[in-house]
């Protein structure tokens, strides 16, 4: 697997306050990374030393092997600084056309880019408005959909969902959920709640020290599909469904939508093993998720119809 982040004895000083001590972690290709702690544990710091705008004090940062700020890296990483500003005289296209050309896209791409991000982030309708009419989670969201601008491998998103009522930030932890099959994210919070449902893997900082590196249980063999489907499954179809080699649980999640989860290890190739049974079965579906959808993730719903083998 390949390392996004490598991070070896990182220390960072402001004149003599130490913010982060000695912190070590890697960061492979895959699920969302939560970074986790306190106010002033030493995130931000974390971030900004991450993205190259600051150079630690001690240690050794490599972001897929280069340096933070290589101009290799360039459209790699995408990122969302804690205090991102959008410039209150141009339109929210505007701003994303101008950075979507300072990746050398040309104008007529960046504008589909910036359309396509826009769409990401729900808020298409905004382009020709400027930040100032818009909420300050609408600008939060815009905010975001920068970072995810020439589609980069690597996104870093400084406490997306601060601030935010709780359907704008379930919005962002859904958009998060739905690309992490695109690009790696690492997302910071100073509330685990936010993120351990999202996240398998959190990092705790607490006074500038990496305190745990968490995996969540979710990494045994389980493997996750979300079907949505044209119609109800019939009972007979749900019973075969079920009896699949690989099939652990069947869980409906809402009218026409079901949760597998499946033996990773027995089945890596279930999906396709899904498919040939929708086909023999003459079943038809709208969408196949791979994982499980966000809403799934984040909102466990203990009184949701459970099917189990
Ligand atoms: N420019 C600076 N000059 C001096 N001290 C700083 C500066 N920036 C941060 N610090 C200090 O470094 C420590 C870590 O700050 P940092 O902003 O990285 O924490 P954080 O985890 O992002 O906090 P928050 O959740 O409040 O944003 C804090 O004690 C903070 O006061």
């Amino acid at each position: 697997m390949s390392t996004v982040i490598s991070c070896n004895g990182i220390s960072h000083s402001y004149g003599n306050k130490l913010a982060l001590n000695q912190v070590d972690f890697s960061v492979d290709v895959g699920e969302p990374i939560a970074l986790v702690g306190p106010n002033g544990a030493g995130k931000t710091t974390l971030f900004s030393i991450l993205c190259g705008y600051l150079k630690p004090t001690t240690g050794r940062v490599e972001i897929f092997g280069e340096q933070p700020n290589s101009p290799k890296l360039f459209g790699r990483v995408g990122a969302l600084p804690q205090d991102a500003l959008l410039d209150p005289r141009f339109s929210v296209l505007k701003q994303l056309l101008f950075f979507g050309q300072l990746q050398g896209m040309s104008k007529s791409n960046a504008v589909k880019e910036a359309e396509r991000v826009l769409d990401l982030v729900g808020l298409v309708e905004t382009a020709n408005v400027k930040p100032q009419e818009l909420s300050h989670g609408m600008r939060k969201r815009i905010a975001i959909a920068q970072a995810l601008l020439g589609k980069p491998e690597l996104i870093l998103l400084d406490e997306p969902t601060a601030g935010l009522d709780p359907a704008n930030a379930r919005v962002i932890r859904k958009l998060i959920g739905e690309l992490s099959s695109e690009a790696t994210f690492m997302v910071s919070s100073h509330n685990l709640d936010e993120l351990e449902k999202l996240c398998r893997t959190i990092l705790y900082l607490e006074g500038g020290k990496l305190s745990q590196q968490q995996i969540g249980e979710s990494s045994s063999n389980a493997g996750y599909l979300t079907i949505q489907l044209l119609d109800e499954l019939a009972p007979k179809n749900l019973s075969l469904l079920q009896k699949l080699s690989s099939v652990e649980q069947v869980e409906q999640t809402q009218r026409m939508e079901y949760l597998i989860t499946y033996d990773d290890q027995l089945e890596p190739y279930f999906d396709q093993q899904l498919l040939g049974f929708l086909a023999d079965n003459a079943l038809k579906y709208r969408q196949l998720i791979k994982g499980r959808s966000l809403e799934e993730q984040l909102f466990t719903d203990s009184d949701k119809n459970v099917v189990n083998q």
